[in-house]
């Protein structure tokens, strides 16, 4: 077990995503007051090492100090709670809860799509979380089932976001200056994709397409690269699937605007969604139906968007061809086109290369822009902050603050372990081999049941058409393992011995196959032999004459017990 601090036992990898690996892991002792949680010894938490192109980037360790008591405060029913960061070494954590559950893009593939009713409550508290960021200037900018987490209380499946504030690190000028882009593909506001300022209205579109995948099994966008996905988001409106009723459309729709400008607040989102649950099912008083139906009164827009800071600094965003965003999550630029073509809803954050757009866009961060808490003790020096492209050399202003972090935490460092008994170092485990990809359903096909439109979206319960919805806890399962990379530092294997090949097996040379004939074949010519071998020893042996010899002799044999016989006769009678 790999120690995180002096406080944290890493124990067991649960995936692996763009930004790091997430672990499960032990609480040594009690963290000290610098932590949100102080935590129990013994407790268990999930901690995520974010990668070392991070970790090594210096802007990216500057925010995750800056952020840190932004990510420490955001406390919510639906957010999954940062409990402590860690610095150690070259290595970053976050300490979260640990959430037992799947998250919902595991969900989806397992159990198929949400009835309309259950995937607007789900939704709705989805947009409980991002109203309670938002409002303390903090936007996710990375919305998509997979950073939802479901666990399971008192009243049911409870969606809880996770991964805030990730997006903004791995979208530092350190990692820029690489000309990449950080997003997901399917998930991608077009204001983000364009590179254009971004507000949290971005994390409303992203509730859109995770609202409009909940209730068909698809996103609403897909294709064979990246750039075609980012097309859709900009230039096509989203097809409609069947199963959604009006109400919950509008919402969809709304969220979905191209301008961000006309999406509804996450406050409003949240109460159009309850209103549109309440008003759909089929026993939905006039009064519930009739507000559902006018659901769109509801979806005022946020006149005070939290902006994004940064936002519109990265340059325009497209991708170049055959970054598929079917691929795993990745920060390397993507090379080569997308196995399997078609969009996967499975596909994580992804980094896309750029190709274009204003230049030196990287160099725009305002840290005044920055929902910083923590004191600034002095701006970036002639780099980010200036405009022009973040200087590399000379030492960067936050590094004095870094080494203190890094020294606190040096003391804890335990011996260093052997590379191949690191648990940092090995692959995550947990995951059995991936099922199959969903079938996407046809665009404007019924995904599940064949009730005419009408009679099936109207069940009177949460999850009436598809029993299986309530989240039922499950035996730990495997995690599928992510096609990722070998660890760098792993001896590399002897190479091995090429396989002997096999020679194919030899079959008679008779072309015609009678079955059992080995073994008739076997049995006659047994028998030959016998036959042969008679004639023979009759032939060529003094076998005829002892024939004729051992005759009389068991004749005269015969002959004597005849005579006992009939002397006993004889004497009997
Ligand atoms: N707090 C948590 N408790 C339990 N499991 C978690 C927690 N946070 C994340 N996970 C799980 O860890 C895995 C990896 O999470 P991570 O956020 O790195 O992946 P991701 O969201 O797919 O990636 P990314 O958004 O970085 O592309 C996911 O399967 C997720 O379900």
């Amino acid at each position: 077990m790999r120690p995180v601090g002096s406080k944290y036992l890493l124990e067991e990898p649960l995936g692996r995503g763009a930004t790091g690996t997430v672990w499960r892991a032990r609480q040594r002792e009690t963290a000290g007051s610098e932590a949100a949680v102080a935590g129990e010894p013994g407790e268990t938490v999930a901690i995520k090492v974010l990668k070392e192109e991070l970790a090594n980037d210096p802007d990216v360790v500057m925010r995750f100090l800056r952020e840190r008591s932004v990510l420490l405060r955001l406390t919510h029913h639906n957010i999954v709670r940062t409990r402590d960061l860690v610095v150690e070494g070259d290595l970053l954590a976050l300490v979260m809860d640990l959430i037992e559950g799947p998250d919902l893009h595991r969900y989806l593939r397992e159990n198929g799509p949400f009835s309309p009713i259950a995937a607007s409550l789900v939704t709705a508290q989805v947009a409980d979380a991002l109203a309670a960021s938002h409002a303390d200037g903090v936007v996710h900018r990375d919305l998509k089932p997979a950073n939802v987490l479901l666990t399971e209380d008192e009243n049911g499946m409870r969606p809880m976001l996770t991964d805030f504030g990730i997006a903004r690190l791995a979208d530092s000028p350190g990692l820029t200056r690489t000309q990449e882009f950080v997003g997901t593909p399917a998930y991608v506001a077009p204001e983000s994709a364009e590179g254009r300022p971004q507000t949290s209205a971005v994390d409303i579109y992203g509730a859109g397409i995770l609202l409009y995948e909940l209730v068909s099994g698809y996103p609403p966008f897909s294709g064979d690269s990246a750039l075609a996905v980012l097309h859709q988001h900009l230039a096509q409106e989203p097809e409609r699937p069947r199963n959604v009723p009006d109400p919950l459309w509008t919402v969809i729709e709304h969220c979905l605007r191209k301008n961000p400008d006309e999406r509804p607040s996450a406050v409003n989102l949240a109460r159009g969604l309850r209103t549109v649950a309440d008003g759909i099912g089929a026993q939905a008083t006039p009064q519930a139906a009739g507000a559902a139906l006018g659901v769109a009164a509801l979806l005022a827009p946020d006149p005070a968007p939290a902006p994004v800071p940064d936002s519109g600094a990265q340059g325009a965003t497209a991708p170049g061809p055959g970054a598929g965003d079917s691929d795993p999550t990745q920060v390397l630029p993507h090379s080569g086109a997308a196995p399997g073509g078609q969009y996967d809803p499975s596909a994580e954050t992804n980094v896309l290369p750029q190709t274009g757009g204003p230049q030196g866009g990287q160099g725009q961060y305002d840290p005044s822009a920055e929902t910083n808490v923590m004191p600034q003790t002095g701006g970036p020096q002639g780099g980010y902050g200036q405009g022009g492209p973040p200087q590399q050399d000379g030492p960067h202003p936050w590094e004095s603050q870094l080494r203190a972090a890094r020294d606190r935490n040096e003391q804890t460092q335990v011996q260093p372990l052997d590379p191949s008994m690191d648990p940092l170092r090995r692959r995550p485990q947990r995951r059995a081999a991936p099922p199959p990809p969903p079938q996407q359903a046809p665009q404007g096909q019924q995904p599940y049941g064949q009730q005419p439109y009408g009679q099936q979206q109207y069940g009177p319960q949460y999850g009436q058409q598809q029993p299986p919805q309530r989240y039922e806890p499950q035996p730990p399962r495997g995690r599928e393992p992510r096609p990722q990379p070998e660890p760098r530092q792993r001896e590399p294997r002897p190479p091995r011995e090429p396989r002997q090949r096999r020679e194919p097996r030899q079959r008679s040379a008779n072309p015609m196959r009678i079955p059992g004939l080995g073994c008739l074949k076997g049995c006659l010519f047994l028998v030959v032999i016998v036959v042969v071998a008679g004639v023979l020893v009759w032939n060529l042996t003094d076998a005829p004459q002892w024939w004729a010899e051992g005759k009389s002799f068991w004749q005269s044999t015969k002959d004597v017990f005849d005579q006992i016989g009939d002397f006993f006769r004889q004497f009997n009678s």
